[in-house]
């Protein structure tokens, strides 16, 4: 799905601000795109924060990251187009850095954490029931992108993976066919993240 550079600005701006209100992208973390008709990208600019964008913190870029208006690029720009190459029905791409999911990607090792019997799975596109279980993949963090982009690249392409990863001590990546997708499948995913956490911390108090 795609829309007009108007619209994408619009969409961008409000999801910031609504993630931005969760808690999800401070201190200029964070950075959104939406595919355009045209085929190319909006992109939110560089070093913005992210929850008070206007029109200037949003640019576009072509499919090879080349900016077509003023503005500096994200500096994940390569991993959103990485998953426009990878999915061409994905039409939004959207990063957070809560600290639940931080927290959680440093408090294992492992290359993913399954979730599992959550109502919430059903959130996801295609998922239509609770028991189920999906793996939110987790890949460690680098500054160069093409080193986060080719370890996380296989497991987005199991059969049945969700849209959505975990970059370790950074933050959470999710897409979807649309600006709102996406965020359905971000807010659904940090949902369940701390709905494990709160889990673990009763059975914590519980077996005191
Ligand atoms: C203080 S956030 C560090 C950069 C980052 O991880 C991020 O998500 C925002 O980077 P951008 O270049 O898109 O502003
Ligand atoms: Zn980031």
């Amino acid at each position: 799905m795609t829309m007009s550079y108007e619209q994408a600005v619009a969409a961008l701006i409000e999801a910031g601000r609504r993630l931005d209100a969760r808690g999800w992208a401070p201190a200029t973390s964070g950075n959104y795109s939406a595919r355009l008709d045209d085929g190319s990208v909006a992109l939110t600019v560089s070093g913005r924060h992210k929850g008070r964008l206007t029109g200037d913190g949003i640019m576009r870029v072509d499919l090879d990251g080349r900016p077509l208006t003023a503005g500096k690029p994200s500096a994940e720009t390569d991993l959103h187009l990485a998953l426009y190459r990878l999915f061409p029905e994905a039409g939004a791409v959207l990063h957070g850095h809560s600290p639940q999911a931080v927290g959680l990607s440093r408090a294992t090792e492992a290359d993913g954490i399954t979730l599992a019997g959550h109502e919430m799975l059903k959130a996801y596109p295609g998922h239509t029931t609770h028991a189920a279980e999906v793996r939110l993949p987790i890949v460690d963090n680098s500054q160069d992108m093409a080193v986060i982009e080719a370890a996380i690249r296989p497991a987005l392409l199991v059969p049945g993976a969700i849209p959505a990863y975990l970059i370790r001590s950074h933050g959470l990546y999710a897409w979807g066919k649309d600006v709102d997708e996406a965020e359905r499948v971000l807010e659904a995913t940090e949902w369940m993240i701390a709905a494990e956490l709160a889990e673990a911390s009763f059975r914590r108090a519980w077996t005191r």
